[in-house]
């Protein structure tokens, strides 16, 4: 369904990326993991079409999504890292924009926002202004948004942040079950215990590169190691978490007067 075919992109002659390609099919929620600037958010900004790559392109059911970008992004339902939404507007309001922005009708919006608003917890805030909500509560719209349209392909960047106990159990219910309905789903997360708890496959970049496409289990196993959490430090070669801890706390603690 989704398939990004040798990516590369640079700024300002840097690299972010080079020659990333995989494949995302219908039913398949892949995890896309790396750590801080290696290059997540540049991939999924070329997939969503909001970045051009300066090789390589992404197709949807075979077709380049650049030919067709309006056509590719009402099959795409996408919660962004950082939220910028309309705070003046009331939940509610927001998702009857997205609605329209979608040229859904009237009658679908009004019950497709107002049923999501009451499962996420948010019905007796669906009129007050954006502005008012927590970091979680906000969260909590944005995924709403993206479902709105009944998109094909959905692309949730650190969906978890801010999220509370029950609604991140209620969101990895959910993942299951857009799975379930033969949705593509790509997720970018920090959280690896629920990576792989959820999803079928990761895919782990490390300084713009691929260095593993595999399913969680198939990467414990291979590398012997306990957990994801595991493989993930021993693929990026994470510094010596333990040790510069230590160190900070002993730089702190430098006499300062
Ligand atoms: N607009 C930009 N101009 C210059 N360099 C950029 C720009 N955006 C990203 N980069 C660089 O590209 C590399 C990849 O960044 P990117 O934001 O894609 O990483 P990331 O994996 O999403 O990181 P994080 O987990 O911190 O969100 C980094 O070295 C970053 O500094």
């Amino acid at each position: 369904m989704l398939e990004v075919q040798g990516l590369f992109k640079r700024y300002r002659s840097i690299p972010a990326i080079e020659n990333i390609s995989f494949r995302v099919q219908p039913g398949e929620i892949v995890g896309y993991l790396g750590p801080n600037g290696s290059g997540k958010s540049t991939t999924v900004k070329i997939i969503t079409g909001l970045l051009q790559p300066n090789e390589g392109r992404v197709l949807f059911h075979g077709q380049n999504i650049r030919e067709d970008l309006p056509g590719f992004r009402a099959s795409l339902g996408y919660v962004p890292e950082e939220a910028h939404v309309y705070t003046h507007l009331s939940g509610l309001e927001y998702l009857q924009l997205i609605g329209r922005l979608r040229c859904m009708s009237e009658e679908a919006i009004d019950l497709k926002a107002n049923r999501m608003l009451a499962l996420l917890g948010l019905q007796s805030w669906r009129h007050s202004a954006i502005s008012s909500y927590s970091k979680g509560m906000k969260q909590r719209v944005l995924i709403a948004a993206a479902l709105m349209h009944d998109p094909k392909l959905l692309i949730f960047d650190e969906p978890l942040s801010g999220l509370d106990v029950v609604s991140a159990r209620l969101f990895k219910n959910l993942l299951q079950e857009l799975a379930a309905e033969g949705k593509a789903i790509l997720y970018i997360s920090h959280v690896l215990e629920v990576v792989e708890q959820v999803c079928s496959r990761v895919i782990v970049i490390a300084n713009g590169k691929i260095v593993a496409n595999a399913a969680p289990a198939e990467l414990t196993r291979l590398m012997e190691l306990p957990n994801l959490e595991s493989v993930f430090a021993q693929l990026v070669q994470q510094q010596d978490t333990k040790a510069a801890a230590r160190e900070l706390v002993q730089v702190m603690s430098v006499n300062h007067v």
